[in-house]
């Protein structure tokens, strides 16, 4: 299988070279030519298998350049039990008739991202053995993706982290998890800004062809291709978790900043898996829920972001969406780029002429969750069921019960635990004891590594020169 840009300008490439690539060389993102087509046999078949199973049948048909044995190694030492607290890697639990939460939070992290930077830790380790390279991961955090990435890349040889994240944005957990690490190879940067200045750093950087070359730059983030395809996973083993035979079909609800996950399930769907509707969960920061009821794109500037209580979603600019954009205009590239670069002089768009493809064909729909909200959800789960969730889960979940239609069976994507966001569930139930793995306890009185910038790419590079050493 052959990778392309979202805009059209770069060279088909094979799996394993996109995944140290990060952000495509044209600015775009990079996406198979083509998504394998999967029959009603092979979901049949495929209904029984183990997680690691599943996961190579998904992957192998993505990861064509990378031998069928090596991949299994790569999948069986990432998906077990010791490092997903069980078997099934994301089990399914029933909150309500028809309506069901997905446990993508069992990692080491306590949050989705988890399931594929084990993945991709583990999947760098053998590309760059192979290819006898170094890679210099730069990435952007809200608050999860950094912590993900530093627990799967700590110590791991010839790899360099550099995470930036919002200055003071982050619950104290999160904060804790990432700044108090201190392995060698790892870097905390806090930017004086919100998340969507980070990944603007990260961009910049990623498209000075001088400086990325020099530094061997890649990233982590769900620009990677590696992150949506382990996503991807799950999906298909969820659908077959609250499903006895291929002719049901099942709503997800996803929590949503920068549409990494929504994509993922977005392809299993376009492969022919029986997904129903695709319903975006957005908080305060409702871009994308503007644009799935509407079809206007209209990102905001960092200003116009609001800090709320799930701030893992405190994002206007969702980079991952270009994807979804690129195949709701059927691949027509010069105008994705067109209007992806509109996109980074702060313009917006309108594809309204499109709405009935996007509801219809595609089968997205979408909803905003408030402050008011999540603490409510928060509050009648946990009294009505003793089912305590997050406030990013509890978004997905207000919102499937807003739009849930007669018979429609939901699954919710359950991204983080509740122990990340200790201040939010306490607002909404009070004082209890949250339950946190051994392995957290006490993190917040570690010391705190964290060197703080202004939101100045440039003196990121800086950063960079200063702990890596330049290629001539
Ligand atoms: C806890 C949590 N929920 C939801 C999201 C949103 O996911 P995505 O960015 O893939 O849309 C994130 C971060 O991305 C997150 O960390
Ligand atoms: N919510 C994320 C933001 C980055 O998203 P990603 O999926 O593109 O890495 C975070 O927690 O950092």
């Amino acid at each position: 299988m052959k990778y392309i840009s979202t805009r059209g300008q770069t060279e088909p490439m094979d799996f394993s070279d996109v995944l140290l690539m990060g952000l495509a060389p044209d600015g775009g993102l990079m996406l198979p030519d083509t998504y394998p087509q999967i029959d009603d046999a092979t979901l049949s078949e495929w209904r029984n298998l183990s997680y690691p199973e599943l996961a190579l049948a998904i992957m192998s048909k993505f990861a064509t350049d990378i031998p069928a044995a090596d991949l299994e190694d790569i999948i069986t030492r990432t998906y077990n039990a010791d490092t997903f607290g069980s078997a099934d890697i994301t089990p399914v639990r029933k909150i309500e008739d028809n309506l069901y939460v997905l446990e993508l939070s069992n990692g080491p992290t306590l949050a989705f991202k988890d399931v594929a930077m084990q993945f991709l830790g583990n999947a760098f380790e053998y590309v760059l053995k192979q290819k006898n390279k170094r890679i210099t991961i730069i990435g952007a955090t809200s608050g999860d993706t950094g912590s993900a990435a530093e627990y799967a890349l700590r110590g791991k040889e010839n790899i360099e982290v550099f995470m930036l994240s919002p200055h003071g944005k982050m619950s104290a957990f999160q904060r804790a998890q990432m700044y108090s690490l201190t392995d060698d190879n790892i870097h905390n940067i806090a930017i004086k800004g919100m998340f969507d200045d980070c990944q603007d750093i990260v961009k910049a950087l990623q498209q000075d062809a001088e400086f990325k070359a020099q530094y061997d730059l890649g990233t982590v983030n769900s620009i990677n291709w590696g992150r949506i395809l382990a996503q991807i996973v799950y999906y298909f083993k969820a659908y077959f978790a609250v499903t006895d035979s291929n002719a049901d079909k099942v709503s997800f609800s996803v929590p949503s900043g920068n549409f990494g996950n929504i994509c993922a399930g977005h392809i299993a769907r376009e492969m022919g898996l029986p997904i129903g509707r695709l319903i975006v969960a957005t908080n305060e920061n409702d871009v994308l829920n503007d644009f799935f009821n509407q079809g206007k794109y209209q990102p905001r500037a960092a200003d116009k972001t609001y800090v709320t209580s799930s701030p893992s979603m405190d994002i206007s600019k969702a980079s991952n969406f270009e994807r979804f954009v690129y195949l709701l205009l059927e691949k027509d590239t010069p105008r994705v780029h067109e209007l992806f670069d509109g996109v980074k002089q702060g313009q917006g768009f309108d594809l309204s002429d499109v709405m009935d493809t996007i509801s219809g064909q595609y089968g997205f729909a979408a909803g905003k969750s408030t402050h008011a909200d999540r603490l409510a959800t928060i509050k009648d789960l946990y009294e009505t069921h003793q089912d305590l969730v997050d406030p990013h889960t509890a978004d997905g979940i207000k919102v499937a019960k807003d739009l849930q239609q007669v018979g429609e069976v939901i699954v919710c994507a359950e991204t983080a635990l509740p122990a990340k966001f200790a201040e939010t569930i306490t607002e909404a139930v009070g004082q209890i004891d949250i339950a946190r793995p051994a392995h957290t306890e006490g993190l917040e009185d570690l010391a705190q590594h964290v060197t703080v910038l202004d939101n100045d790419a440039e003196l990121v590079a800086e950063q960079i020169r200063a702990h890596v050493q330049a290629v001539a």
